[in-house]
């Protein structure tokens, strides 16, 4: 008998800023970021087997299958649950690799909420978020599934509930790694910490910008074409851009503009994260 599958939706993140407030000890920046969910994303197929093995049949450009934040996620619960079944993993993987959208560490997070969920494990979102951290600073917000303003690494979580404009989202074909910029010498590292919620009107910034736009072309043409029509804006580390609209169709309208050297893709902000939404239906 084959086991049922069950799919879930792995979104994209955007932060709508970001500010890094100093540098730790152990080389990890202090940032203050707002962090809002798209209705945009991957989508994970689970089976559980019997036997205790972790398997993703889906192959990954560049990530090996023991490197990838899936199959780390899986194990990693395996593990410190105790739990003897094992997972079949496919993925259906859009979502650009370093584009600052958060791909894998919105893949680990439906990987340990799905399985969390399939081994019946009864695990609470507390725990969850703190195995998560261990993958990665965004898997957190991926597991808590609510818009937020991100503090400390960008685990100190508080919700927000941002307008929920259309956006477009541009994306450069350049992979960016996080940790190059954030080793950067030029990158700033002393903005003020924001003490005022929610976060007043004109901090939007992202301090990482300057670094990306100079080291990445492609990122600074995507800024200035997306800067004719509204406010251009850098997710996380880039590459990707973004910019937000009040109706799908004025996104829509920009994004038909958009030719095969530099594309993008029209997508809903939301505070609440489709993969929480899909949860919920199926309890
Ligand atoms: C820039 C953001 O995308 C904003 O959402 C995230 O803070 C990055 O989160 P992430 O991709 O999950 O990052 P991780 O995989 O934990 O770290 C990648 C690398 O980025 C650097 N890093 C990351 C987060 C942080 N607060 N300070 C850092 O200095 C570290 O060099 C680290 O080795
Ligand atoms: N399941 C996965 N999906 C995407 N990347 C993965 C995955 N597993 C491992 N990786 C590795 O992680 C790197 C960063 O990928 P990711 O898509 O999360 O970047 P990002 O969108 O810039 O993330 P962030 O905004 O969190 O910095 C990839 O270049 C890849 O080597």
């Amino acid at each position: 008998m084959t086991a049922p599958r069950l799919t879930l939706p792995s979104p994209a993140k955007l932060n709508l800023m970001l500010h890094i407030l100093g540098r730790r000890e152990d080389g990890y920046h202090e940032l203050q970021t707002i962090f809002q969910f798209l209705d945009y994303g991957d989508e994970i197929t689970f089976a559980v087997r019997d036997d205790g093995v972790i398997r993703l049949h889906t192959e990954f450009d560049g990530v090996p299958h023991d490197s990838n934040l899936i199959v780390r996620a899986a194990k990693k619960l395996q593990e410190q649950s105790g739990c003897s079944l094992g997972i079949d993993i496919w993925i259906e993987k859009i979502l650009p690799m370093g584009g600052g959208i958060g791909g894998g560490s919105s893949n680990a997070a439906t990987t340990l909420l799905g399985l969390n969920h399939l081994w019946q494990l009864g695990w609470n979102e507390d725990r969850l978020a703190v195995l998560g951290l261990t993958l990665g600073a965004d898997v957190p917000v991926f597991v808590r599934g609510h818009a937020a303003f991100a503090e400390g690494v960008g685990e100190k979580l508080t919700p927000v509930d941002p307008e929920e404009p259309w956006y477009l989202v541009l994306v450069p074909q350049v992979s960016v790694s996080t940790a190059e910029i954030f080793s950067d010498p030029l990158l700033t590292r002393n903005s003020s910490p924001i003490k005022v919620r929610p976060v007043p009107k004109g901090n939007s910034r992202n301090d990482c910008l300057p670094v990306v736009a100079r080291r990445y072309p492609d990122v600074r043409n995507a800024l200035n074409l997306l800067g004719n029509f509204t406010e251009a804006k850098l997710t996380g580390t880039g590459s990707c851009v973004f910019g937000g609209f009040p109706s799908k169709a004025e996104a829509d309208k920009v994004s038909a503009l958009l030719t095969e050297t530099l594309t993008g893709f029209v997508a809903k902000g939301s505070n609440v994260s489709m993969l929480h939404r899909k949860l919920q239906s199926l309890l």
